[in-house]
């Protein structure tokens, strides 16, 4: 606390239930309470929950794995049938089973069949999720030891050499093999991403967008494939474009694209675009290396021209754990970067020559928010 902060009537209240709530004789009590044994029992719970997620974590883990869920995508099976299909005998796909169905991924059917689930359907319909499923034990990997991530933010990590730009000083040079995976899993998890920002600011009104890091080029595929007339060049590192150019050729789109390589922090940006896309970048690199991009879009675009930033942000109401939480310690790990604040990239933009900003609003903020400026 500093000299000059006075508490306010909500601070007082807040210390004053943080107190109570340490006096084993006040639990006690508001366990037994009829009017506050449901409080009671919803924060025991919530408790329960953030010190067993990660088991939670590695039993889903363990259904993506041996491919459970799959199983029971066109109907139930019975657990002599999954147990003959994921390879694992009875005793343990019973284990298995139950810690599904305990998170609602199963749930048992007539006859003792086991279907699907309401979150088991959607996992197995979302591939992207399934694929950030497998791509965590990088980063379970990395946080077996979190407070020695946060008292050296440098040594490499897992993560580190997976984002193979994060702390590379020249990722011009990156070769094929070194952005593949991470391609790949972009591309899988852009589907979402897309749809939503897309929704939020429909590019009719404009003619030619560049996105920068688009990666594979998913976005802009998805952005051509609704915007008749729409012309769209990714800028990715070399290696990146490359996999760029394959994906929208092969999608049908000769004629509308281009791809151009190179490093957005020391190339000169193409000019050609009227609407440039940052989808899930400037959260990937750290203050000073997030306002020299945003130097370099402000050049590539004249005056009254269209900024679109996109990706979740810290301090998102009710999507707190995702912003803040999640992504907080993802990018610890992969060395770079952190979530910010609707209002910090508001400042960020402003000090680069971004004016007329607003957010329009994305039906998932958890999975993305959106930003757009104008160049003034
Ligand atoms: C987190 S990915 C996002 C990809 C894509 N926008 C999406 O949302 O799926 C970050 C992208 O920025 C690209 N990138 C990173 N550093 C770069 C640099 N210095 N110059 C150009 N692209 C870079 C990466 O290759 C990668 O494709």
């Amino acid at each position: 606390m500093t000299d000059t902060a006075r508490d306010t009537f909500g601070d007082r209240f807040r210390d004053w239930r943080a107190r109570l709530l340490q006096k084993p004789a006040f639990i006690r009590w508001a366990t037994r309470f009829p009017l506050t044994r449901p409080l009671s029992r919803q924060k025991t719970r919530q408790l329960f929950d953030l010190v067993a997620g990660f088991v939670y974590t590695q039993i889903v883990t363990t259904c993506v794995r041996v491919k459970l869920l799959d199983q029971m995508a066109d109907g139930p099976a019975t657990l002599a049938d999954l147990s003959r299909a994921i390879g694992l005998d009875e005793d343990a796909t019973l284990r298995l089973v139950r810690g599904a169905q305990a998170l609602e991924l199963i749930s048992p059917r007539s006859g003792g069949r086991y279907g699907l689930d309401e979150l088991g359907a959607a996992l197995l319909a979302n591939p992207g999720v399934i694929a950030m499923i497998e791509h965590h034990q990088l980063l379970y990997e990395d946080l077996r030891d979190p407070l020695a991530l946060l008292k050296d933010q440098k040594s490499p990590t897992a993560l580190s050499r997976y984002w193979a730009y994060a702390q590379s000083g020249a990722p011009n040079g990156l070769e094929a093999d070194a952005v593949g995976d991470y391609s790949a899993l972009m591309a899988a998890s852009q589907g979402f991403i897309s749809d939503e920002v897309l929704d939020a600011y429909p590019l009719a009104r404009h003619q030619r967008l560049m996105d920068v890091g688009g990666g594979e080029g998913r976005f802009a595929q998805a952005a051509l494939e609704r915007t008749p007339g729409l012309h769209a060049t990714v800028f990715d590192l070399p290696a990146v474009a490359d996999r760029a150019r394959h994906r929208l050729g092969s999608a049908g789109l000769a004629g509308r694209f281009e791809t151009a390589g190179g490093d957005f922090f020391s190339d000169t940006l193409p000019q050609s675009a009227d609407v440039i896309s940052l989808v899930r970048i400037l959260h990937d690199h750290d203050d000073d290396k997030a306002l020299q991009l945003l130097h370099q879009v402000r050049a590539a675009l004249d005056v009254g021209q269209t900024l679109l930033v996109a990706e979740p942000m810290a301090g998102t109401s009710g999507a707190q754990k995702a912003g803040d939480a999640y992504f907080g310690f993802y990018l610890l790990a992969m060395r770079s970067g952190r979530p910010r604040t609707e209002q910090e990239l508001r400042d960020f933009l402003q000090q680069t020559g971004f004016g007329r900003i607003h957010s329009p609003r994305t039906s998932s903020p958890l999975l993305t928010r959106v930003l757009i400026a104008l160049a003034v």
